[in-house]
């Protein structure tokens, strides 16, 4: 049984197609076709449509760290619902654990540089973002479309890196067993060298979001 607001390797290996990334460092797995081309396509345009520079909890000094653009996506688009639907039933994660969706859009030369999804416990923004909902758990990120150059994501610490591909997904859990963060998810959203690059970003909390 999952405890409310989990995932774990066995829930998302039964589901068909699932791949975990052989590594003993982190859990990290792939689902090429999550979403097929018509909701990545319809998804594409709403991020088009209503984007806004992308910000940086824990910011680092360095103003070309997330260069990307961030579209918050409304939970009443059917696309949006259809979506959630279908992250639950690969993950079992309660929905209510999850914080809102967003897309990711990176141009020519936009990054997001190499970091960890879990806020720094103790750090500076710790309590503005982690006091109601608790630390993020799992990450689920997947590709809209394939980039004609560059867009990568890169896993540096097990020598791992994803290309985009429409409707792909990644997901992976951001602590260790114990729970204590994992420095090993450590990933790179690449720049973009040639074409656009769209993705899904979906981060799930220790508790309800709220
Ligand atoms: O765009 C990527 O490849 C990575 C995105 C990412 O790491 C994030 O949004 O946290
Ligand atoms: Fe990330």
């Amino acid at each position: 049984m999952l405890e409310p607001g989990e995932s774990s390797a066995d829930r998302l290996l039964s589901h068909g197609g699932v791949q975990r990334v052989p590594s003993d460092r982190l859990e990290l797995f792939q689902l090429r076709n999550f979403l097929d081309d018509d909701l990545c396509a319809s998804l594409i345009q709403k991020i088009e449509a209503e984007r806004r520079p992308s910000t940086l909890a824990d910011a680092n000094g360095d103003e070309y760290f997330r260069t990307s653009e961030t579209c918050d996506l409304s939970p009443d688009l059917p696309e949006v619902r259809e979506l959630e639907h279908r992250l639950e039933n690969l993950s079992g994660i309660d929905p209510a654990y999850g914080e809102p969706v967003q897309g990711q859009r990176y141009i020519v030369g936009q990054e997001f540089k190499p970091h960890c999804d879990y806020f720094t416990p103790g750090g500076n923004d710790w309590d503005r973002y982690c006091s109601v909902a608790g630390q993020r758990s799992w990450t689920f990120m997947i590709y809209l479309n394939a980039v004609e150059a560059g867009g990568a994501t890169r896993f540096k610490c097990i020598g791992k890196t994803f290309q985009p591909e429409a409707g792909k997904l990644l997901c992976w859990n951001n602590r260790r067993p114990d729970r204590s963060i994992n420095p090993n998810t450590l990933h790179h959203g690449m720049k973009v060298r040639k074409g656009v690059k769209y993705v899904i970003t979906k981060w799930y909390r220790e508790k309800p979001w709220g």
